[in-house]
């Protein structure tokens, strides 16, 4: 399903230089397909999904101003077999990346997110202001056919302040390094689904709590 993309030494390349990096074909249609069914959106009542919300813990917001999206946030114990061959997927990055960019790495949080007509994700850094926990960024895209008239495009700001806008496709994944990279999702014209999560250094007592 998913194409061992992380072990291509110019993607790390790029990642470490560049501070991001676009994968295209990392994984193929039946992964994104079979995860739709796992945790499937039935619209804004969706028992599966809450509004997002942004800061951590006690401190959570739900500020639509800022974004608008709904998330699934995935369980290691979801029995369904491409969350489960996801979750062996993220240990296997993890893994690579730790040997890569020599980081403690020791926790992925992930969620599935849809972005329903109208919703965006104003211009942010993943890693929180408080903490400085979350390291790496990945974004995996799930839809077919975007076309640009569809908006919901990720624009990824460079030190510079050009940006570079990647439609959502199905198949691409975007790695960031999530303290580094300004980005926003543009308002999207069609519901827009991707999975996000964030490779981050715990320190004990907060891999504890995390569970
Ligand atoms: O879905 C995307 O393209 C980016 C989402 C994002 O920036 C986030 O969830 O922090
Ligand atoms: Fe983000």
């Amino acid at each position: 399903m998913i194409r061992p993309f992380w072990e291509k030494e110019q993607v790390l390349d790029d990642l470490a230089r560049r501070r991001w990096v676009l994968i295209e074909n990392a994984f193929d249609a039946q992964f994104a397909q079979a995860l739709a069914e796992a945790v499937p959106w039935e619209g804004r009542d969706s028992a599966l999904f809450h509004q997002a919300a942004i800061g951590q813990q006690a401190k959570q917001q739900v500020i639509r101003e800022i974004r608008s999206d709904f998330i699934h946030w995935l369980d290691r114990k979801d029995p369904a077999p491409v969350i489960q061959y996801f979750w062996q997927q993220v240990d296997s990055m993890m893994e690579r990346f730790r040997r890569a960019f020599f980081l403690p790495l020791n926790y992925y949080e992930g969620h599935i997110a849809v972005y329903p007509p109208g919703a965006f994700y104003k211009k942010h850094l993943d890693q929180f202001e408080r903490t400085s926990y979350r390291q790496i960024t990945l974004i995996l895209y799930l839809n077919e056919h975007w076309q640009e008239q569809d908006g919901g495009a990720l624009r990824i700001y460079e030190p510079d302040g050009s940006y570079v806008d990647v439609l959502p496709l199905l198949g691409r994944a975007v790695l960031m390094q999530s303290a580094e990279v300004w980005h926003e999702v543009l308002p999207t014209q069609r519901t827009r689904k991707s999975l996000t999560g964030w490779f981050s250094c715990l320190p004990m007592e907060e891999r504890f709590l995390a569970g």
